[in-house]
């Protein structure tokens, strides 16, 4: 069979098979699209069905977390944790709490996780978890009384060389910090069994900044390898979390320009550079944008996306949630001029609109490369845990510029290798899956 044939049938089971998951159909048909070319050169991984093997998880796991309101009235919310693929070591990945959080989106998130985690070249191998839970208008106790929760059974299947979960959307280092005391409760002390703690609890100095800034070395090295600066380059970040918010200091502190930011209900646009001071405060406080557009210069815009704009931009960075650039935001993208995509959340962008970037000769970094760095320092986490150690701040850093430069070119020579030059996504998924299927056949598939 070739290795077209191969992976359209592959495809097309999975689609039948998961009618009910279109996010995850969706990053298997992008990663099956571009390891074509490498399996054209290993028939006996087609011969001996490895791919077929890795799509199917280890393991899932699905629980109820049952959980007490401030009313006192009982709530119940459903809980995942996918065990996708451990051969490169422990399943590493963060938990999602969004009302969006179901089996085909802790699946696609899992799955891009295997190849993200084996392009940083630390042991560690794929999995992700969340729940339906909807942190937002909930006070700090039905927080604690959710995460504690949630934790009463998921510590039941985690532990520092099995699979150590971190933060994603909607859970930080507060909701970690819960995690932990409740792990601790019901185990023993254990600190590598999670990463993303709050730093005086054994977590790693850098590991909130790590994927804002990790996003921005990749800037850098992809820029550079294009002959190009970030320095008077304008930004646009859609999401002010973790990722979009770290993204943006640290864009600002390269010398770009970041015009713009976005969070669910809006965004800021301002031409000469957002007002930083306020976002901060933004942040910190958990309000709106309403203070921020009172800055000089500053207006509140409401649009489908930061990227429907019609505003003039260089880089876009897009830092909130899956599927926010569709053809028609790329297609204004494109008009307003954007040279370089990278992608700091996971799959914001549809393979159609990758296409387009792709037809416009627009620099497209995918997530699973472009936002490794938020891992990568976990597994450094992981290390200094095992240390018993804590690094300083200068020293992570520097290791996870390190990391970043690797990545680019790793993923740059694949390219070069198996596809084109500049076609990041084939770099990324080729190299990653190089990685994992190697470790695999060399365990004998299990
Ligand atoms: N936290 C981490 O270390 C990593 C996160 N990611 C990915 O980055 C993305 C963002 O994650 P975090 O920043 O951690 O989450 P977060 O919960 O800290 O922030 C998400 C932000 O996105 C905003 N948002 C949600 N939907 C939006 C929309 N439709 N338009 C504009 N803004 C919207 C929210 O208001 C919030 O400000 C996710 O895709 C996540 O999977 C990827 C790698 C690591
Ligand atoms: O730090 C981690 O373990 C996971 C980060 C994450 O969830 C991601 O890379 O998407």
């Amino acid at each position: 069979m070739t290795a077209k044939a191969y992976c359209q049938q592959l495809l097309e089971n999975v689609k039948e098979k998961h009618q009910d998951k279109p996010e995850f159909i969706q990053a298997v048909s992008e990663f099956l699209t571009s390891i074509v070319p490498y399996l054209d050169e290993h028939q006996e991984i087609i011969d001996r069905n490895v791919v077929d093997i890795l799509l199917e998880p280890e393991r899932i796991i699905q629980f109820r977390i049952p959980w007490q309101d401030d009313r006192g009235v009982w709530q119940v919310n459903l809980g995942y944790r996918v065990q996708y693929n451990s051969a490169l070591g422990p399943y590493k990945g963060g938990i999602r709490f969004h009302p969006t959080v179901n089996e085909s989106i802790v699946r696609f998130l899992g799955f891009e996780q295997i190849f993200k985690n084996a392009l940083t070249f630390l042991p560690i191998g794929g999995g992700k978890g969340g729940s339906d839970f909807d942190p937002k208008g909930k006070s700090e106790a039905e927080i604690m009384r959710f995460c504690q929760s949630f934790m009463t059974e998921l510590q039941k299947y985690i532990g520092p060389d099995l699979d150590v979960p971190a933060g994603d959307m909607g859970v930080g280092a507060r909701e970690i910090g819960y995690f932990y005391g409740q792990y601790k409760r019901l185990n023993q002390y254990e600190p590598g069994v999670l990463t993303g703690k709050p730093v005086s609890m054994w977590g790693s100095y850098a590991r909130p900044e790590a994927t804002g800034y990790g996003l921005l070395y990749m800037t850098e090295n992809t820029l550079a390898a294009h002959s190009d600066t970030i320095q008077g380059k304008r930004v646009l970040i859609s999401g002010k979390g973790n990722v979009g918010y770290n993204a943006a200091v640290k864009a600002r502190e390269l010398g770009a320009v970041v015009v713009g930011i976005s969070g669910s209900s809006g965004a800021v646009y301002n031409e000469n550079g957002i007002n930083f001071d306020t976002l901060k405060d933004m942040i910190d406080n958990r309000k709106d944008f309403s203070d921020m557009e009172r800055s000089p210069g500053s207006e509140f815009v409401e649009a489908k996306s930061i990227f429907m704009l019609d505003k003039p931009f260089d880089i876009a960075l897009p830092c909130a949630t899956q599927n926010e650039i569709d053809e028609e935001v790329a297609n204004n993208m494109i008009k307003q001029g954007v040279k370089y995509v990278l992608e700091g959340a996971n799959m914001p962008t549809y393979d159609q609109a990758i296409q387009l970037f792709k037809e416009n000769e627009i620099i497209f970094v995918p997530g699973k490369a472009a936002n490794a760095g938020g891992v990568a320092v976990s597994a450094l986490e992981m290390s200094q845990n095992s240390q018993r150690l804590q690094w300083t701040f200068e020293e992570v850093d520097s290791q996870l510029k390190d990391i970043m430069e690797n990545i680019f070119d790793l993923i740059s020579e694949t390219a070069r290798r198996y596809s084109e030059e500049g076609n990041y996504t084939a770099g990324a998924n080729i190299a990653g899956f190089m990685r994992v299927v190697d470790a695999m056949q060399m365990q004998g598939l299990v």
